[in-house]
């Protein structure tokens, strides 16, 4: 490994540069607090367009028409590009694509998608998003653009591609180190390669995790991720009044709410900075002075309660057919499927002839589950619900919490509680 750098590894996601001005206003941060150190920008696809993507794709791949939906994404960049002086007329970089070569590339792959592997042709499309957004950042912060699929290294587990960390840590070290003294390089999130050069994604949201592998493998002094709160807090915002911010808080304490599902960091990222003890910072776009969230090997007390929502959840019950009990055999059975078609499992519990999973809801890997398992249990399932964690519980958060609600299932262990109830679209939690 490299001796620890001066490399501060800043993220800006989405929301951050949903527009020209959140890119003018990402330009200014990176002049006010990323100067005079080496600097790697990692930037996710601009505000929605993923799930633009992931509708595109979803037309194409049924044989609908998706000219309008593409021409909506183009005129979408090519304005911003526009509007920040940077379109491909005004630019020409020797290390990265036009514009409108990318965006020629993307109706060229939709437009001849094959009946083949879903997963590995959503791979090859939605990473567009990504490609699109450096591009026009780089050119708005004169820049450097580096394509890190060739980079960051994967297998070929398609939507969540997983990391070859030793290749990886080779190649950015060989590639990447050297360029960092000539300026700031700005880079894609959440996309990666094969080894055969296959696009890979690293599972939604994951540009906070590439983040941190870059951090890992370089080196880096620290990770900064720019985010529209104030640092991690205590709730989500958008769904709890009265949040409180953690100035500071542990590795462990965070690997946890993001693992129940703080939507603010991405589950992944924790665990290699943790390793090599690099801090990761949380901190405000729209606020960028303030102190934020410092992540890092540290001690405290005990933490006000955390309160998680994790919503298009799905329960799932499985009962034998002949009233034998759930039996080590059975589970192994169940576990085997819900591997096999990849849906992870938030929560469960059994009972002498019944077991429940709680998992994030997806249509098509339910079918596919209940196609393996049908013969052998009697399955029933209940979509449309929330699944809610309260971290460092007492008795006046779950009060809080849970009344009013009705829970399907609940669970608690020392430090945490955990509830199944059906969705309150609408209603904010109190
Ligand atoms: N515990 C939490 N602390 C702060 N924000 C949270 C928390 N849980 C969920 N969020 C949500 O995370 C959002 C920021 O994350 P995200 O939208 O993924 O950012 P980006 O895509 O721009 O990187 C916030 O707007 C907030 O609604
Ligand atoms: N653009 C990808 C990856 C990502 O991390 O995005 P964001 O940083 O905006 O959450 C997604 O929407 O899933």
């Amino acid at each position: 490994m490299q001796e620890a750098s001066q490399l501060k590894v800043y993220k800006f996601g989405g929301a951050s540069v949903k527009d020209a001005a959140a890119i003018r206003n990402l330009s200014r941060i990176v002049r006010e607090y990323g100067a005079g150190t080496p600097l790697l920008i990692v930037v996710s696809a601009m505000g929605k367009t993923t799930n633009a993507l992931e509708e595109l794709y979803q037309l194409a791949h049924t044989g609908q028409d998706f000219g309008s939906q593409l021409a909506a994404l183009r005129t979408f960049h090519l304005e911003v590009a526009a509007a920040l002086e940077v379109a491909d007329e005004h630019t020409a970089d020797p290390h990265a694509p036009t514009l409108a070569a990318l965006l020629e590339q993307l109706g060229d792959r939709l437009a001849t998608l094959t009946p083949g592997d879903y997963d590995k042709q959503y791979d090859q499309i939605v990473s567009f998003g990504e490609l699109l957004a450096t591009l026009i950042v780089a050119r708005a912060l004169h820049a450097r653009w580096l394509d890190c699929r060739p980079l960051i290294r994967t297998d070929r587990t398609w939507r969540e591609g997983r990391i070859d960390w030793p290749t990886t840590e080779r190649a950015l070290t060989a590639e990447v180190l050297p360029l960092l003294a000539q300026g700031p390089i700005v880079t894609q999130g959440f996309v990666g390669g094969t080894a055969s050069g296959q696009t890979t994604t690293l599972g939604r949201e994951g540009s906070d995790y590439t983040a941190a592998i870059l951090a890992y493998c370089l080196g880096a002094e620290s990770v900064t991720i720019w985010k529209d709160v104030a640092g991690l807090l205590n709730a989500d915002p958008k769904f709890f009044p009265d949040t409180v911010r953690y100035p500071e808080i542990s590795y462990q304490e965070t690997i946890e709410m993001a693992y129940y599902g703080a939507s603010v960091i991405h589950p992944k990222t924790i665990k290699p900075l943790a390793v090599r003890r690099i801090p990761l910072l949380v901190k405000s776009f729209l606020d960028p002075s303030a102190e934020g969230t410092r992540i890092h090997d540290c001690r405290h007390g005990l933490l006000v309660p955390a309160f998680i929502r994790k919503d298009g959840q799905c329960l799932v019950s499985f009962e034998s057919k002949d009233l034998t009990f759930i039996s080590e055999e059975n589970l192994e059975v169940i576990f085997g499927a819900l591997a096999q078609v990849r849906l992870k499992i938030n929560l469960m519990q059994n009972s002498a002839i019944s077991f429940s999973v709680c998992t994030d809801f997806s249509a098509y890997r339910l079918e596919k589950l209940l196609a393996v398992l049908r013969e052998q249990f009697t399955i029933h399932y209940n979509t449309g619900l929330e699944l809610y964690t309260i971290k460092n519980y007492d008795a006046p958060s779950i009060q809080r919490l849970t009344e009013g609600r009705e829970l399907l299932l609940e669970q608690r262990s020392r430090q945490t509680f955990q509830f199944v109830c059906r969705g309150s679209r609408n209603k904010a939690a109190k």
